[in-house]
């Protein structure tokens, strides 16, 4: 037996909090995994004895580097920038990048182990990976952000590529700073490749990429449902952000005939119980796309809308929740309201959205909840289909990429559900179904490897 194998759940977590002092993100990512997994293999030998969740929750590496750039002002502005490569025993890393000023190693740790496990439910080959700055782009012109993301993959380049590391968008990085970094690796390196996802259909991009997380969110919520007798439609949903997750999640309770009663950004939340349908999302889009908005101006542009500022929106009673904005927005005591209110069912959106605590609350109460490793799968699914479809220099139609959202989705549900059910009353837990069908397929390919 080796040295520290069977040591008990606290005894690995002690080990981990060790090694990564301080870094509070990613010590509450790896309990929740190992809370599961420790159960899981506790009658599996060649786990233990191949240390293969110690091997997992230590990234294969973490590259920090320097960002400079000049501001309009001819400032001399200093940032640093990160890229994790969590594991690539599947796959090539794989997983956005975010641009935000809480962004630190411990956020982009926590983030990277995470979509380990959920690259491996997708069903695809990749690896799980994230990257990021503190820098902030809001209140930036495009000239700064252009001249911050040549920077930032000025250097970055030389750690990725097509079949080594495959970045994306996440918070604060979407369309137009995917395109500024894309321009920037063709410009370096004199090579047009995949090397990164979420482009625009003009260069390389792929159709219902844009749609792929919120709308998966909602089909997994959907899946739910549908297992315990249920349907979105006619549900109240209440949803937190108001960015690429938030509103697509929107869009798709509305096509499916729920009624979407509040969304927010970090300065507070709209509630608008005439629901906000169809039109209102655009007008959102554009808002926070185009004109780089607050979610505050929708109260001041359509009647019978409240702002509440500095507050989170799950004080209203609804009968589904999808957390669509940053990790720890949710806490116990707020999951204790939702279920009070007599919530359902909540799928997460955004990563690691609810606090451990507030997890335990769903769980006790028996409320259907999709962790984000499970419910947020469908973007790094698709953004996993745009690399199929550049590496056969072909694209595919939204028809086609909507079947295939919808049944990677599905399946993942079924995996969970596989995993996690089980359960007193036919409950499935879905954090351990999505912890230990993510972790199988990722720990076998490691033994498969031996000792690397
Ligand atoms: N984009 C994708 O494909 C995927 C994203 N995710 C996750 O979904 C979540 C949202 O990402 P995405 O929609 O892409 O990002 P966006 O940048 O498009 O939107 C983020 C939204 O969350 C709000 N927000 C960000 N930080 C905070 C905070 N600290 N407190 C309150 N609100 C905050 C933003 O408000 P404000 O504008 O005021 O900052 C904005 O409304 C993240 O957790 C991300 O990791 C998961 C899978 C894939
Ligand atoms: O599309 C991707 O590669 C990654 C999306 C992402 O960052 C996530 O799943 O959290």
């Amino acid at each position: 037996m080796a040295v520290g194998d069977h040591v008990d759940l606290e005894g690995f977590m002690t080990g981990v909090e060790k090694r990564n002092p301080g870094q509070t993100e990613f010590i509450q990512a790896v309990r929740e995994v190992a809370q599961d997994i420790f159960e899981f293999i506790e009658d599996k030998e060649e786990y233990h004895e191949a240390q293969i969740l110690r091997r997992i929750a230590e990234p294969d590496r973490v590259v920090s580097f320097r960002v400079c750039w000049e501001d309009d002002n001819h400032n001399i502005r200093v940032q640093r920038g990160w890229r994790v490569q969590n594991n690539n025993a599947i796959g090539p890393y794989k997983g956005g990048i975010r641009f935000h000023p809480t962004v630190t190693e411990s956020v982009l740790k926590f983030l990277a182990f995470e979509q380990t496990f959920k690259n491996s439910l997708t069903g695809l080959p990749m690896g799980g990976g994230k990257g990021g700055s503190n820098f902030n782009p809001k209140g930036k012109s495009d000239s700064e952000v252009m001249r911050f993301c040549q920077s930032f993959m000025t250097e970055l380049y030389r750690h990725i590529g097509p079949e080594t590391d495959v970045p994306a968008g996440d918070i604060g990085v979407g369309g137009r700073e995917i395109g500024y970094m894309f321009g920037q690796y063709k410009r370096i390196t004199n090579r047009w490749e995949g090397v990164l996802t979420g482009k625009a259909l003009e260069y390389g991009g792929s159709q219902m990429r844009p749609e792929a997380t919120g709308y998966g969110a909602v089909i997994f919520l959907q899946n739910m449902l549908q297992h315990a007798g249920n349907d979105v439609e006619g549900k109240n949903a209440v949803i937190s952000g108001s960015g690429n997750v938030a509103t697509h999640a929107a869009e798709k309770i509305t096509q499916l005939g729920g009624k979407v009663l509040t969304l927010s950004d970090s300065g507070g939340f709209i509630h608008d119980p005439d629901g906000i349908g169809q039109e209102k999302i655009d007008w959102i889009k554009e808002l926070k796309n185009v004109k780089r908005g607050r979610i505050s101006e929708y109260a001041d542009h359509f009647t019978g809308a409240t702002y509440h500022e500095g507050a989170r929106p799950w004080a209203v009673p609804c009968d589904v929740a999808l957390p669509c904005a940053t990790q720890n927005e949710l806490n116990g005591e707020e999951a204790r309201e939702l279920v009070d209110n007599g919530v359902i069912a909540v799928s997460e959106g955004a990563n690691m959205p609810t606090t451990l605590e507030g997890v335990d609350v769903f769980h006790d109460a028996h409320i259907l909840y999709a962790p984000g490793k499970a419910a947020n799968a469908g973007g790094v699914a698709v953004s996993g289909l745009e690399m199929s479809q550049n590496s056969e220099r072909v694209s595919w139609n939204t028809e086609r990429l909507g079947d295939l959202l919808h049944d990677i989705m599905t399946d993942i549900h079924a995996k969970c559900a596989q995993y996690g059910g089980g359960e007193e009353g036919g409950y499935v837990n879905y954090v351990k179904g999505a912890n230990i069908a993510g972790f199988k397929k990722v720990a076998d390919a490691m033994l498969a490897f031996g000792v690397v």
